[in-house]
């Protein structure tokens, strides 16, 4: 089973080594405003699965936004750890938002 970060290694890996008919290779050869569409694209399809109630099909919609993001931060330089460090200094700003909530209920 491939994990998010093997996936965004191998998109760095298509990036750096163009693969004859390698889709992320395309998407990389047509540029920023390709992947833009692609992503608006996907998640609006994210937004018409979820309205739907089959969650094959979500989970197959969200896992194509998932792979199209990772092509965007590849293209922007942005790294799952760059992604997974904000998310770990939210940890602190919510639990503090939080308290905050907990202090004005009183
Ligand atoms: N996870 C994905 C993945 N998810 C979606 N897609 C592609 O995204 C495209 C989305 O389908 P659409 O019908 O919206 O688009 P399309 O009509 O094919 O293409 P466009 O002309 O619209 O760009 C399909 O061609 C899918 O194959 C993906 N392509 C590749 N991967 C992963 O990337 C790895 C490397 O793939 P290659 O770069 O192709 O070697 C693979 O092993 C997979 O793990």
């Amino acid at each position: 089973m491939q994990t998010v970060e093997e996936l965004y290694q191998l998109i760095l890996q298509r990036k750096s080594n163009p693969e004859k008919g390698s889709y992320t290779d395309y998407l990389f050869t047509k540029g920023l405003d390709k992947i833009l569409k692609k992503v608006g694209e996907e998640s609006t399809e994210v937004i018409v699965a979820a309205k739907n109630p089959s969650d094959d099909e979500f989970v197959y919609e969200v896992s194509d936004l998932v792979y199209h993001v990772l092509v965007l931060m590849a293209d922007r330089g942005i790294s799952v750890d760059d992604i997974k460090t904000e998310l770990a200094k939210r940890e602190g700003l919510m639990s503090k938002t939080q308290e905050r909530r907990e202090i004005d209920k009183l």
